[in-house]
């Protein structure tokens, strides 16, 4: 296969109308999946958020950990068990979710970015009462929480002193216990709450597929569908419903992009054709 060739100033020009669109804008962009396992990956992304931080848009970065939750539950010899796609968490399991998403990922994801001069800060939902809870409801998930508020000024404070926020998904309640938040759901509400020009969850798959065709551009009537022909199914569904969700709080777009291709984010953001699957309103 020859690749086309590109000259490098067609290439910054295209680039051009995007970064005067998104200047002073808010993204929030949610990294899990394949993309946090490959170092190299793990180092684009770190440059990408860095790049886009420094041409003046502000970004949130939300990240996930559920592999790695499991690894060192496993190790521990403690059980796993997830309950429509959401871990049940008791007292052992959040001290792993906490010790995993708090420590080791939020601080590898922080260093990386820092790295490429990002000033990233590294926060969990109970710093700040960044993410207030109270427990699941529909269900019993033991320690899971549900999202009743997000401190938004917080994050705005950080973002005017030139901060990138990386969050993990833990949240605190009233009484100060701790909860396990999925990160995907993190990601929604967060977008909402700052009010977010886009939301883009970075995952494992090339987009959202009817077969074997990717659909680039998707309505949520459209996307709303194909859950219901299960054609959507499995985790593609928490994704879905949680782009719905930001849409209602004024989130404009929500994107789906293909985390395992090298500078995803910034074709997504810089180029006409984008990658993945992006969702609107109508
Ligand atoms: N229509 C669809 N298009 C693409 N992926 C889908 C679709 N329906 C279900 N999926 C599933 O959703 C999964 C992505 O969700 P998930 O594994 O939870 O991602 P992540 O770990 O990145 O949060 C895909 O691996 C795929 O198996
Ligand atoms: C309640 C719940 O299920 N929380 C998730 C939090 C991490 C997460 O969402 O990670 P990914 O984005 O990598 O799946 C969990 O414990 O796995």
């Amino acid at each position: 296969m020859t690749l086309p060739k590109f000259r490098k100033e067609d290439v910054l020009v295209e680039a051009l109308p995007y970064i005067q669109e998104f200047e002073s804008k808010t993204f929030v962009i949610k990294y899990g999946g394949a993309v946090m396992e490959e170092e190299n990956l793990k180092q684009m992304v770190a440059q990408d958020v860095t790049l886009l931080r420094k041409i003046g848009i502000n970004i949130i970065v939300v990240h996930g950990g559920g592999k790695e939750i499991t690894s060192l539950s496993n190790k521990l010899n403690l059980k796993t068990n997830f309950v429509n796609g959401q871990r049940y968490t008791d007292d052992d399991t959040i001290g792993v979710v906490q010790m995993v998403l708090a420590g080791q990922i939020n601080k590898d994801i922080v260093r990386r970015i820092n790295m490429h001069g990002g000033r990233a800060v590294g926060v969990s939902g109970i710093d700040g009462n960044l993410l207030g809870v109270k427990k699941y409801e529909k269900e019993d998930l033991g320690l899971v929480g549900e999202i009743e508020n997000v401190n938004d000024r917080f994050l705005a404070n950080l973002m005017k002193d030139g901060y990138l926020p990386v969050i993990a998904p833990v949240g605190v309640d009233g009484n100060g216990a701790v909860y396990n938040v999925n990160a995907d759901i993190a990601a929604c509400h967060i977008a909402g709450a700052v009010t977010s020009s886009k939301l883009v969850f970075m995952t494992d798959v090339e987009g959202i597929k009817d077969g074997e065709r990717l659909m680039t551009h998707l309505t949520r009537s459209e996307a709303q569908k194909m859950i219901e022909k299960g054609i959507i199914n499995g985790g593609m569904i928490p994704k879905v419903e949680s782009a719905f969700r930001a849409l209602d709080a004024g989130v404009k777009k929500v994107h789906i992009i293909d985390g395992r291709i090298p500078h995803a984010l910034l074709l997504e953001i810089f180029t006409k054709e984008g990658v993945g699957t992006e969702i609107v309103d109508e």
